[in-house]
């Protein structure tokens, strides 16, 4: 856990909740407005920070509010897509949010660059760097490149981490305890007590997304389970 002053940004969400705030391409609240208000409605809930996708909904953010912002741009439909090129870095770093999520996975980037050059890239805007990994050997190598803050973000999105319905809370515990940089545990944290056990495992901060913010998840889980009741007994 990172006991030393960090910068501002960081230090304002230490043991907080940060909450993501992104509408997928075709969905009925993809749209900047949508998401900025989704992103009030978040903070007047609590939240001491907001994550969100794609340079319109960040300028729209950014304009509401001066939390800290992690902005990220998913490009591309397969693989690396989170922030997946320094050029993407630079431009989600414009939009004024001061940390930029990217992928920091061990897999081939979309343009062959070294990962390096998008951590150099976001350095060199004056922004910070959140490394989204998937496994402890990718947390490590992102945090000796000069990641800010290391992310759990793509655990149970690649072939090589395990696929578990909740927070992979194991990963969380091993780079909070091998990191000097903060850990912030994100993916699948669906509920609050989930939330506080990524924390007791040693996250800095929590990010949740669809279990705040994604209306048509939340709606399957509940019409699932409200059709599997009313549906009669097979015989
Ligand atoms: C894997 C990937 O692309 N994750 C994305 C990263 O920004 C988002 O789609 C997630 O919603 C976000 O990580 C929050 O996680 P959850 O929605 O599970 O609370």
């Amino acid at each position: 856990m990172a006991t030393h002053q960090l910068p501002f940004p960081v230090e304002r969400l230490r043991g907080r909740l940060v909450v993501s705030c992104q509408a997928y391409p075709g969905e009925p609240l993809r749209d900047p407005d949508a998401m900025r208000r989704m992103a009030l409605a978040a903070l007047e809930g609590g939240a001491a920070g907001v994550r969100a996708q794609g340079l319109a909904d960040l300028r729209a953010i950014r304009a509401a509010t001066d939390v800290p912002l992690i902005g990220l741009w998913k490009d591309g439909a397969s693989g690396v897509v989170i922030t997946p090129t320094a050029g993407h870095v630079r431009q989600v770093a414009a939009t004024g949010a001061e940390i930029v999520a990217l992928d920091a996975t061990s897999r081939p980037r979309p343009d062959g660059r070294p990962l390096a050059e998008s951590f150099a890239a976001a350095h060199e805007a004056g922004a910070l760097v959140m490394a989204d990994v998937a496994t402890f050997e990718e947390g490590l190598r992102a945090a000796e490149s000069g990641a800010d803050l290391v992310g759990t973000t793509l655990s149970g999105y690649t072939d090589d981490s395990p696929h578990l319905p909740g927070p992979d809370l194991e990963l969380v515990s091993r780079l909070a305890a091998a990191l000097d940089v903060p850990v912030v545990a994100e993916g699948r944290i669906h509920t609050p007590a989930q939330a506080r056990a990524a924390l007791e495992a040693g996250a800095f901060a929590v990010v949740v997304g669809t279990a705040i913010t994604h209306p048509t998840t939340l709606t399957r889980w509940f019409a699932a389970e409200v059709d599997a009741a009313h549906r009669p007994p097979s015989r």
